[in-house]
């Protein structure tokens, strides 16, 4: 029996009808709309011989439960009127159910909703020996008898892999409070710093409440979850009394995390839900622990009192709490009073839907702590909990994502510069080169007289606006640091300059020019070269380019990757630390199936640095064109004033002929000016080249990083198929054996291999590290 969607979105249940009014309320506004979820809460009873059936009725369909204790008459006659008779409600009463029955109804959704991103938490209660640890654990020897954990860890996996869209994270982490005190169940075995001075702290609006320094695991298998949590089981401490064998004296909360995001890198939102599976310890009276039926007296010391009372008063503490948050009228709640308590918060009225297993043991030498049991169930129904996703944003891929639209960006001004005739316009850094080109027009423009001054400012973009005006800015820092020095210079030799610019040093912005004072006066051009924009025929094809790259016709498909690596030393490796290691992978890759792109990356990254020289080279040889035109034409200039006044002083009017100095004068303008036109074509051409070789790394680096991640993803795949394989060596006789028997596990449950493995892996952690474990539970006990 399951829960419809609706039922769970609204917190309501199945068993709606059968519960207190109280209850219901809670779930619902009297308008319909959902307030929030209450705990569920299920009652499971110990399978027992001697059922206590003169005591207690128990109504399964109607999910009641009814003690009647009856009254002791007092030795002395006095009447008895303390309450005998108590009627409960569940929303599930499960009696004597079997495993799967107890996780198919109930503890599924709890799961389902976890990997769907809702915080979940699945907790046992009860008195000792009632079968908390049955519940959760299981028999972990035999997988029929599995508890909630590990099946809740094989639906977690076979979800997380049927959801290929979905890029997930396992995390888990495993911590007991004994005594009050915060114990890492996974820290290695022998580990001599295990520490117990862990923080419980509190990350609102992200990981919630959460245990600082635990040990986190990353985990990618039902297998690797299962042997954490059997493993860590070995830590736990347990001792023998008289109601159970192997009782719990600690809680446990075995936490799995999961990070969920987009696997196609859209969206780079987060979604990061916990499931909490929380064994508590038992409540128990020493009395009745410590001496067995046939008057065995069991090992009760000091200790195991200790342990007795430190787990009675968080019983305790959490029962407040639950009473607290069970009132109509909110109340301050003690979280911090205790351990536990405090590291429940979120599971008891936070953000998480939780769901209790109230164990009993239905005897009626237990009628008492049975009472208790139910009472604390039932107030639980009332405490409200929402349970809502938590969505995060991952920094790195927030930065991927703004670099490639960045980049797209850049790509459209491109094409948008190329349309409307502005191939001139610059996005990357300027060189130092072509700062020097864009200095010595602003030392133009400020030599120049206001009627020309306005020709030579010309703007393209606001980069080389900012440029103009950074260059504008070093121009005045000089002169103003001149003039101090000048200043200087004036006082200590007591005389007066003859000017503040005197001497080498170039006249101050603004100041106008002394005739003859520069050698080169260059012609005030509409545009500069830099700034002209190329003949049509010269503009980029920058679509041809995106198309030629886009196509794929040059990028490897995967099943070429397969055969590639079949041959590859990477797939004979074997090596974990390639497999699991991004970037040594990468590197790999490079040399060997993606060497082809990589090569290509290479060349296309010279084209790109030729083109960028060759650039600098045409704009330089077009800068001293420019300069020699100018200094041809003055020279003509002045050779011209020379012939007319000589012309003029002997009285002739011939001044259209030539003279020998002026036709070579001519002839070297002539020739400077073609020397200009073929540096600017050049130059040209060059950025041409720059731009598709820029297209060309940026598409080959592109093409190379998703093939690698293709790659890498079969490489991963290969390697757990390796693993379920099992290594090609020869096998000894146990080896054999288990081979055998894993053989016939999977035939006969392909599901249970997992659970076999992690227990075969359990019983050789437990032969192997006998005397840590010993030691391990000495030192807590300490
Ligand atoms: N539903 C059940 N079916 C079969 N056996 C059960 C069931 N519940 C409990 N048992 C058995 O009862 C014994 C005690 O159970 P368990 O250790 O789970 O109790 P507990 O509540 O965890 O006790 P403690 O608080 O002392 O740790 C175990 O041997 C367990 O196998």
């Amino acid at each position: 029996m399951r829960y419809s969607a609706a039922e769970r979105q609204a917190g309501t249940l199945r068993a709606a009808g059968n519960l207190d009014r109280g209850t219901q309320k809670a779930a619902q506004k009297p308008n319909g709309e959902s307030m929030g979820k209450t705990i569920k809460v299920c009652v499971r009873t110990r399978p027992t011989a001697q059922f206590a059936a003169g005591h207690i009725a128990i109504d399964a369909d109607r999910n009641a439960i009814t003690i009647d204790k009856g009254h002791e008459a007092s030795p002395d006659g006095v009447c008895n009127n303390a309450q005998s008779r108590f009627d409960f409600r569940f929303h599930h009463v499960l009696h004597n159910a079997s495993q799967d029955t107890v996780y198919e109804t109930l503890a599924r959704d709890v799961v389902q909703d976890v990997v769907d991103g809702i915080n979940g938490t699945i907790m046992t209660y009860g008195q000792t020996g009632s079968g908390k640890t049955f519940t959760m654990l299981g028999d972990m020897n035999n997988y029929v008898h599995r508890g909630v954990a590990p099946r809740a860890l094989a639906h977690v996996f076979a979800d997380v892999a049927a959801r290929i869209e979905t890029q997930y994270t396992v995390v888990c982490t495993y911590m007991e409070i004994y005594n009050e005190r915060i114990f890492d169940l996974l820290k290695a075995l022998g580990d001599e710093d295990a520490r117990n001075d862990y923080q419980i702290v509190e990350e609102k609006g992200g990981r919630g409440v959460f245990v600082r320094g635990l040990t986190e695991v990353e985990v990618a298998s039902e297998a690797e979850a299962l042997n954490l949590l059997y493993s860590g089981q070995l830590a736990r401490t347990t001792a023998q009394h008289k109601l159970n064998r192997n009782s719990n004296r600690s809680h446990s909360i075995f936490t799995v995390t999961l990070r969920q995001q987009s696997r196609s890198g859209v969206s780079e939102k987060v979604v990061t839900s916990k499931l909490n599976l929380v064994d508590l310890a038992g409540s128990e009276r020493l009395k009745k622990t410590m001496e067995g039926a046939d008057g065995t007296a069991y090992d009760v010391d000091a200790t195991m009192k200790k342990e007795s009372m430190y787990i009675n008063q968080s019983l305790t503490y959490l029962e407040q709490c639950v009473v607290g948050l069970s009132k109509r009228a909110p109340q301050h709640v003690a979280y911090r009073q205790t351990k536990l308590t405090g590291v429940l918060k979120d599971s008891l009225g936070g953000n998480c839907a939780t769901l209790l297993f109230a164990c009993m043991w239905a005897e009626s030498a237990h009628l008492e702590e049975t009472v208790s049991t139910l009472r604390l169930a039932q107030r639980m129904m009332r405490v409200q909990n929402t349970a809502e996703k938590v969505q995060t944003t991952d920094p790195a891929r927030l930065a991927r994502k703004q670099e490639r639209l960045i980049r797209d960006l850049r790509q459209e001004l491109l094409m948008h510069d190329a349309l409307a005739d502005r191939s001139g316009v610059k996005y990357d850094p300027y060189t130092p080169e072509e700062q020097a080109i864009i200095a010595a027009q602003c030392r133009r423009y400020a030599d120049a007289d206001e009627a020309r001054a306005a020709d030579l400012l010309e703007f393209d973009s606001v980069r080389q606006m900012r440029e103009m005006c950074a260059q504008f800015k070093k121009l005045l820092r000089d002169a103003e640091a001149k003039a101090v020095r000048a200043r200087t210079a004036m006082t200590s030799a007591g005389g007066v300059p003859t000017g503040l610019f005197a001497g080498d040093e170039p006249p101050p912005i603004g100041a106008p020019c002394a005739a003859g004072a520069s050698l080169v006066r260059v012609r005030p051009a509409r545009r500069s070269f830099l700034q002209r924009p190329p003949p049509r025929s010269a503009r980029p094809r920058r679509s041809r380019g995106r198309a030629r790259f886009h196509a794929g016709a040059e990028s490897p498909s995967v099943d070429a990757f397969s055969a590639e690596l079949a041959g590859s030393p990477l797939s004979k490796m074997g090596d974990g630390d390639i497999v699991n290691d991004r970037s040594r992978a990468f590197e790999h890759y490079k040399r060997q199936a993606g060497r082809a792109t990589h090569e290509k990356l290479q060349r296309a990254k010279r084209a790109r640095s030729d083109a960028k020289s060759q650039i600098r080279d045409a704009a330089a040889r077009a800068d001293a064109a420019k300069r020699d035109i100018a200094d041809v034409d003055e020279r003509l200039e002045e050779t011209r004033r020379r012939r007319r006044e000589k012309i003029r002083a002997a009285g002739r009017d011939d001044d259209d002929v030539v003279d020998d100095e002026e036709f070579v004068l001519m002839r070297a303008g002539r020739d400077a000016k073609r020397d200009y036109r073929d540096a600017h074509g050049a130059w040209l051409a060059a950025r041409r080249d720059h731009a598709a070789a820029a297209l060309d790394v940026d598409a080959t680096k592109a093409q190379l990083v998703d093939d690698f991640q293709q790659f890498f993803a079969q490489l991963q795949r290969r390697a757990g198929l390796a693993e379920e394989a099992g290594p090609g060596d020869k096998l000894d006789d146990q080896e054999a054996f288990d081979k055998l028997e894993m053989e016939r596990v999977a035939a006969q449950d392909p599901d249970a291999l997992a659970f076999f493995r992690a227990q075969k892996t359990r019983r050789a952690t437990a032969t192997q590290n006998r005397s840590h474990l010993r030691q391990l539970h000495r030192n807590k006990r300490t």
